[in-house]
């Protein structure tokens, strides 16, 4: 396995190459057995948020885990788009929450609230000067965003001092997510693939399971796999020891040219392609 195997962010960061993903992971017990496993078998990044409500299980985890502080690469986010004050006041809860000193990357979840759709360009901007006092004051190493297309950090780069470097977005072979990975690319943010599994969803591609057969993989592996050969990086969730073993076991093979454009051609096949605007909180 080489879950320490890293991207370069823009600011120079390294960060692990596969996140361990946490949305749905119950606080208290499985969340904490999740992330104490996932640990155990050799991640060392792990995505969380506020509004997860497992904080303090995932924090729980990673002070009995042992690992020094400085191996881990842990994100949470900002749900709520208030004033700057409340941003501040956010970020201090979830580090508290977390049982931590810092974040290694703090994430606007959403960017488009429905209560703030005319205004939504304002409500980022004000949080984001939150999250530029956050890494001013240590409390956070880098700053980036989610579900978030140009239209809305187009306005976002234009008034940031630190520029976002990670944008965080649903990525897999089903829903591909074409314009948005341009973007962040010709904005050197590194693009990271929420759902890669399609919350489960994927499976029901039938012919992913043929080519996993011939790499001797199962269909999770091949489609992690696509996404790191992609550039992303992939966030698999579980809760089963088994499969938090097994996602992670993606670093031993490559596909073939003739794979890859196969799985790029699954666009839109497990029905999860989407209207974002459509989905926007
Ligand atoms: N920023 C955002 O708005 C969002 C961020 N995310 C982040 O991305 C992470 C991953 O996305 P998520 O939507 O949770 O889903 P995934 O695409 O990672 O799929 C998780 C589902 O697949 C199952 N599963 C996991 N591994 C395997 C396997 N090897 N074989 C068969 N089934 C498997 C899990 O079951 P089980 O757990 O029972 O094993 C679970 O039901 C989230 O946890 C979160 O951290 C996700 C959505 C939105
Ligand atoms: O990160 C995961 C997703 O964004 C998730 O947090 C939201 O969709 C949330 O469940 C909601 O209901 O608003």
């Amino acid at each position: 396995m080489a879950l320490t195997e890293t991207y370069t962010l823009s600011n120079g960061m390294e960060i692990p190459k596969v996140g361990f993903g946490t949305w749905q992971s119950k606080d208290g017990e499985e969340a904490y057995q999740a992330v104490k496993t996932a640990l155990e078998v050799g991640y060392r990044h792990i995505d969380t948020a506020a509004v997860y409500g497992n904080e303090e299980s995932v924090g729980r985890a990673i002070k009995d885990s042992g690992i020094a502080r400085d191996k881990l690469f842990i994100t949470t986010k900002l749900w709520d788009l208030g004033t700057t004050e409340d941003a501040r006041a956010a970020l201090d809860e979830s580090l508290e929450k977390l049982g931590l000193d810092y974040v290694d990357l703090y994430l606007i979840h959403w960017p488009n609230p429905k209560a703030f759709r005319p205004n939504f360009a304002e409500r980022n901007a004000a949080v984001w000067k939150a999250m530029e006092d956050g890494v001013k004051n240590n409390k956070v190493r880098a700053i980036g965003v989610s579900n978030f297309h140009p239209r809305h950090l187009e306005p976002l780069l234009e008034v940031a001092e630190i520029k976002p470097v990670v944008n965080q977005i649903m990525v897999n072979p089903s829903d591909q997510q074409e314009e948005v990975v341009a973007f962040n690319k010709a904005h050197d943010i590194l693009t990271e693939a929420y759902s890669p599994l399609g919350t489960g969803k994927i499976f029901a591609i039938t012919e992913l399971a043929d080519i996993a057969d011939k790499y001797e993989k199962t269909v999770a592996q091949v489609v992690l796999r696509w996404s790191l050969h992609k550039g992303y990086l992939p966030l698999p969730k579980s809760v089963t020891a088994s499969r938090i073993k097994e996602n992670a076991d993606i670093f031993d093979f490559d596909l073939s040219d003739e794979d890859i454009a196969f799985i790029d051609s699954l666009h839109g096949k497990a029905g999860l392609a989407r209207n974002p605007d459509e989905v926007n909180h």
